[in-house]
């Protein structure tokens, strides 16, 4: 790690930094200053310029204009290549650890100790390990990463940045899909990184993490910098202020009220390998499947949706239908609706525009004698746009081209287009899982709203989230994963995330 300045002068300083995407201007002007043991947070609503300020340092990106400073020094970064030379290091958000190889594999990938072409495995593990005690992990090199947990991942992924003693560390977001006690062992581990000195950038859109991590918080509202200072001298409220432009009020928005008959009942059933022995939800509830990612929940909701593993055995009623539907068209005829994680392999079509994602599912039934009611689409697709507030340039930009928030609200919308327009059923099913990961404070609170009054409507919502805190607000009863099986199922009398904690596993 290269040596630590006086805390006065910034390791990296960034000023006049802006960027636009044909004529539209993501960054305005940017200046931001970083020191050597801080941990800096940037936050910003889904679209303010986060992921692209962050892309140009690390040089994925290249500014329109700008400048960047490391130890008061001019640098040009044009490339990955040059940020790494500038001593930038960057962990994304979807971690890049191969399963198949052992920690210490995946630690020394692309660095590997080679004699006559072949990999050496002997100073391969030496290396993992002087790696590993110089940053202080305790992880277990030789065991496969798919047998560790998504903690233990995050934590190795952090570490093949590290191999290269950057003097910058920049952080994407990476408590997403952690469970509270995952993401405290990586806290913990940041904590010793800052005190050996290393500069860290953190993306996040917890507010609680930024409060209790972070130095010094950062604020981007449309492209420019509203606020900037220590985290000591401001609060939640006003960050959230400065990002949204208002106040975000702190809602339980789980309701009291008696819910009607049951629609989904699974008894006595297994689904890919994770046991069932009870779940049901009522109309006008909003349930929840807690449990470590990976857990199981996401098959569930998938083979109720008609598009995973047939259940083996047992009793199943869904959406007030016996049996458990066989295929996507046939979930979808009984009212079933899933919004699936990770967007961009399951839940969007990359490549296609805005409308077209919002509109994929829906064109059937606006069609007649196949041909599109161009009007009806057109204005289902302004409404879902509006009321979910997705930041576009316009309906027809790519989805690609949107900020990691924004496609979230993008695949949730489409399927409120399809259930306004296309069931056949008054009252869905709605299986949600992660369903507003990435999303910013502003818009998840506008989400929760949305799912309250799909559920006061009549819906029966099941929600699966490694994201406690967002199922403890918004859920009547909360169903915990531990040792392969649906367990204890939580009333609202015993919600606690200690409780959740304990519980799963
Ligand atoms: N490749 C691109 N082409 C066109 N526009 C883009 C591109 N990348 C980003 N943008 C636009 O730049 C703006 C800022 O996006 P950015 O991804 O930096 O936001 P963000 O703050 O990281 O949001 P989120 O919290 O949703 O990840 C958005 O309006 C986005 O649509």
């Amino acid at each position: 790690m290269h040596a630590t300045v006086a805390p006065a002068e910034p390791r990296l300083s960034a000023r006049g930094i802006g960027k636009s995407f044909h004529g539209h201007p993501a960054l305005i002007d940017v200046d931001l200053d970083l020191r050597g043991g801080e941990m800096l947070a940037v936050v910003g609503a889904n679209g303010a310029g986060k992921s692209t300020l962050i892309k140009i340092i690390c040089g994925a990106l290249r500014s329109d204009r700008g400048e960047i400073r490391i130890d008061g020094r001019p640098v040009t970064i044009q490339s990955v290549g040059d940020a790494h030379a500038a001593g930038i290091a960057v962990a994304h958000q979807q971690i890049a650890i191969i399963p198949c190889l052992t920690a210490a594999e995946n630690i020394m990938l692309g660095r590997e100790p080679l004699r006559a072409g072949f990999i050496r495995n002997g100073p391969l593990y030496a290396e993992a390990r002087r790696i590993a005690s110089r940053f202080g992990i305790d992880i277990a090199l030789d065991r496969e990463c798919g047998e560790l947990g998504l903690g233990e991942n995050k934590i190795l992924d952090i570490l093949k940045a590290l191999v290269s003693e950057p003097a910058i560390l920049i952080l994407d977001e990476p408590t997403a899909s952690l469970t509270l006690n995952e993401s405290r062992k990586l806290f913990a581990f940041l904590r010793d990184l800052k005190a050996q000195g290393l500069a860290i950038i953190f993306i996040s859109h917890h507010l609680n993490e930024i409060f209790e991590q972070c130095d010094h918080v950062v604020v981007l509202k449309d492209g420019r910098k509203v606020h900037d200072g220590p985290v000591a001298q401001t609060t939640p409220e006003e960050i959230v202020h400065r990002m949204v432009g208002r106040a975000i009020e702190d809602t339980d928005w789980s309701s009291s009220k008696v819910h009607g008959k049951v629609t989904l009942r699974l008894e006595d059933t297994t689904i890919a390998g994770l046991r069932v022995p009870e779940l049901t939800v009522h109309a006008g509830e909003v349930v929840g499947i807690a449990g470590v990612l990976g857990g199981g929940q996401t098959e569930v909701l998938e083979t109720l949706a008609g598009d995973g593993p047939r259940p083996v055995g047992g009793d199943i009623l869904v959406n007030g239908e016996p049996g458990c539907p066989r295929t996507v068209p046939d979930a979808i005829a009984r009212g079933v609706y899933l919004v699936a994680d990770e967007r961009l392999k399951k839940a969007l079509f990359p490549g296609l525009s805005v409308e077209e994602n919002l509109l994929t599912g829906s064109l059937a039934e606006k069609s007649r004698f196949g041909f599109m009611q161009a009007g009806g689409i057109a204005a289902a697709a302004q409404e879902a746009t509006r009321r979910l507030a997705i930041k576009c340039r316009s309906r027809g930009q790519d989805i690609l081209q949107l900020s990691g928030g924004n496609q979230q609200k993008v695949a949730f919308g489409r399927w409120l287009i399809r259930m306004d327009n296309g069931s056949r059923k008054a009252r869905p099913l709605l299986l949600l899982d992660n369903p507003t990961e990435g999303v910013d404070v502003g818009s998840k609170a506008e989400l929760y709203g949305l799912i309250r009054d799909l559920a006061r409507g009549g819906a029966s919502i099941l929600i699966a989230s490694a994201e406690f805190p967002e199922m403890l607000k918004l859920c009547d009863r909360i169903y915990c994963v531990a040792d392969k099986s649906i367990g204890t199922c939580l009333d609202r009398a015993d919600f606690s995330e200690e409780r959740l904690l304990l519980e799963v596993n």
